[in-house]
């Protein structure tokens, strides 16, 4: 699978951790950046990555900060994917199932590298439910002007 990643400086080390993994699995890994520990800012690096993932250039991707908080607010900024900010496998898994989310995020400074490993793992071997969740996951692409829930 063609797989992109970025992080700010504070997952760095976890990025070059996990794009190892990956490669070691099998996949074709494309790293966005940042390529070293100096101080950057985790917006530039989540709009990068958006964008490379809703442009075609990889079919799933890996966004990583200190928290995954950060990071995941600014890949879903792009309407066109769907983020989802996991720490453990079962959330992984429900992420596509559910949510059919095309990026993870994750934060280094709250999951150990064997951790993210297995939720990534999880993250790439599942496939999304379909179903009812098929009309949820319309809604997201199409928000209200006004909201309509009781
Ligand atoms: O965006 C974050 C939190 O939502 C990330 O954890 C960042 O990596 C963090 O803010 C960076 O913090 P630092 O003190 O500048 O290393």
């Amino acid at each position: 699978m063609r797989i992109a990643i970025a992080s700010d400086h504070a997952a760095f080390a976890l990025k070059a951790n996990l794009a190892d993994w990956l490669r070691a699995q099998g996949h074709e890994v494309e790293d966005l950046g940042t390529h070293n520990d100096a101080s950057v800012d985790y917006p530039d690096y989540g709009y990068k990555l958006a964008e490379h993932v809703a442009a075609g250039h990889a079919e799933r991707g890996v966004a990583l900060c200190g928290t995954g908080i950060g990071i995941s607010i600014a890949v879903n900024r792009n309407p066109a994917v769907r983020c989802a900010l996991v720490s453990e496998p079962f959330s992984a898994r429900l992420s596509r199932e559910h949510n059919d989310a095309n990026i993870i995020a994750m934060g280094a400074r709250i999951v150990a590298p064997e951790l993210a490993q297995a939720c990534l793992e999880v993250f790439l071997a599942t496939p999304f439910g379909g179903d009812r969740h098929i009309r949820r996951i319309d809604k997201l692409s199409h928000p209200p002007v006004s909201a309509q829930a009781d």
